[in-house]
């Protein structure tokens, strides 16, 4: 019996799941529990857990299967795993198993005036890469592209923010919540035995990787962006402008392209529009395609599906194998578990993924906020880099930081 399945059986087995809460949220314990929530419902899941966390992409999903199928032989088929993949096979992902969930389906969000909140302070802001270095990256891109090597890559880059006080993690979630009426909210427990820290992944992923009801799936990729408008007239102009550029429209086929390609195999029906539409956050316009799909078994999980499909040139780039490698020589920063997926699968298999974007890993006093751009033939550096600032906005805005950057 392999320790994925010793564990899950000892932590898990004697726990009795709860099914239905009210208020979530404020029953959340920072690095002990994880949240999920959508506009529809939000989960949460307690310990005892069975972390899956050491296990790397290549043996992921046969540990998962493993354990799940000897919890369904001992009689326990109440159970949930939940948390993080990350980007890079070789990095940690961060996956628990727990019968200790709540589903609250009645959850809603109530829109709150950002200006009400304290605002931390930030007392220093480290950028990493440099905005030069950033630009060198993406004229690196360019000229790969110029020498056919491959069609599109995602270049990131960081803030190391260090705040005047501890970062009240509970309180962050809940303004994420208040203010991304339609993002995909989580809060994520960072647990390794060689972890000397306690970090927490937080974020507002405005993108659906996968989501599967028994033989139904639906996926929302999101690729070509702009920031939003200050004014209705400049939201128009740049709305506009997004949804009619050959650059952007091109840089979004490609991730639809790719993710046609994976999941054809898995279905019976797969609907995809012919052309994208626009969605918005309250920082940023995207170009998305909505998915929808029937499965030939509905006994794939999903998380088998969303690893299918994970990285999508979304966050990696196309050729993926190239993209990738292209990436680990550009970046110097880890990704770790931005731009990977989070979410949850039930014991059926059922479970709703999402792109680790619009995120930061916390910890105490500091904060760690991450922002990629996709690089196509014909972008530009300077606005790469005004996008990805853009991008870091939903985590400086929950930072109560919007435009407070210069204050040291
Ligand atoms: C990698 C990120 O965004 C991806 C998702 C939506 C739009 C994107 C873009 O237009 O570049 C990116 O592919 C990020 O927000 O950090």
């Amino acid at each position: 019996m392999s320790n994925v399945i010793d564990q899950v059986s000892d932590k898990v087995r004697s726990v009795r799941s709860e099914k239905e809460s009210n208020n979530l949220l404020s029953q959340f314990v920072n690095n002990e529990d994880v949240y999920f929530s959508t506009t529809q419902y939000a989960l949460l899941v307690k310990p005892p857990f069975a972390a899956m966390g050491s296990t790397k992409h290549s043996t992921l999903s046969k540990s998962v299967h493993d354990g799940l199928d000897f919890l369904k032989k001992i009689g326990v088929e109440d159970c949930i795993l939940v948390g993080a993949v990350s980007f890079d096979v070789e990095h940690e992902s961060q996956l628990f198993v727990s019968r200790n969930f709540s589903f609250d389906h009645n959850h809603t969000r109530t829109y709150v005036n950002d200006n009400s909140r304290a605002p931390l302070i930030a007392k220093s802001i480290v950028e990493i890469p440099s905005k030069a270095e950033f630009k060198k990256g993406v004229e690196n891109a360019l000229s790969r592209f110029e020498r056919n090597e491959l069609q599109k890559m995602v270049l990131s880059r960081t803030l190391n923010i260090k705040f005047d006080q501890d970062i009240q993690i509970k309180k962050t979630i809940e303004t994420l919540e208040q203010t991304n009426q339609s993002g995909f909210v989580f809060g994520v427990k960072m647990f390794s035995e060689h972890l000397q820290h306690n970090q927490t992944l937080i974020g507002a992923s405005p993108e659906l990787l996968l989501s599967k009801r028994g033989n139904k799936i639906s996926a929302m990729p999101l690729a070509g962006s702009e920031p939003r408008g200050k004014t209705d007239s400049e939201e128009t102009i740049l709305s506009q402008r997004l949804l009619t550029s050959e650059k952007d429209l091109r840089e979004h086929a490609l991730v639809v392209e790719s993710i046609k390609q994976v999941l054809t195999p898995f279905c019976k029906y797969l609907n995809i529009p012919d052309s994208p539409s626009l969605i918005n956050t309250p920082t940023m316009w995207h170009l998305a395609s909505s998915i929808e799909g029937e499965l030939n078994n509905a006994d794939v999980s999903s998380l088998d599906v969303a690893l299918a499909m994970h990285p999508t040139p979304a966050v990696c780039g196309f050729p993926k194998a190239v993209a990738r490698q292209a990436i680990s020589e550009i970046e110097s920063h880890e990704r770790g578990l931005f731009t990977g997926m989070v979410g949850w699968n039930d014991a059926n298999g059922d479970g709703d993924w999402v792109v680790t974007i619009r995120c930061a890993t916390v910890e105490g006093k500091n904060a760690t906020l991450y922002a990629g751009a996709g690089i196509v033939a014909g972008s530009s550096a300077e606005k790469e880099y005004q996008e990805t600032g853009a991008k870091f906005n939903t985590m400086l805005n929950a930072f109560g930081l919007k435009g407070r950057l210069n204050e040291k």
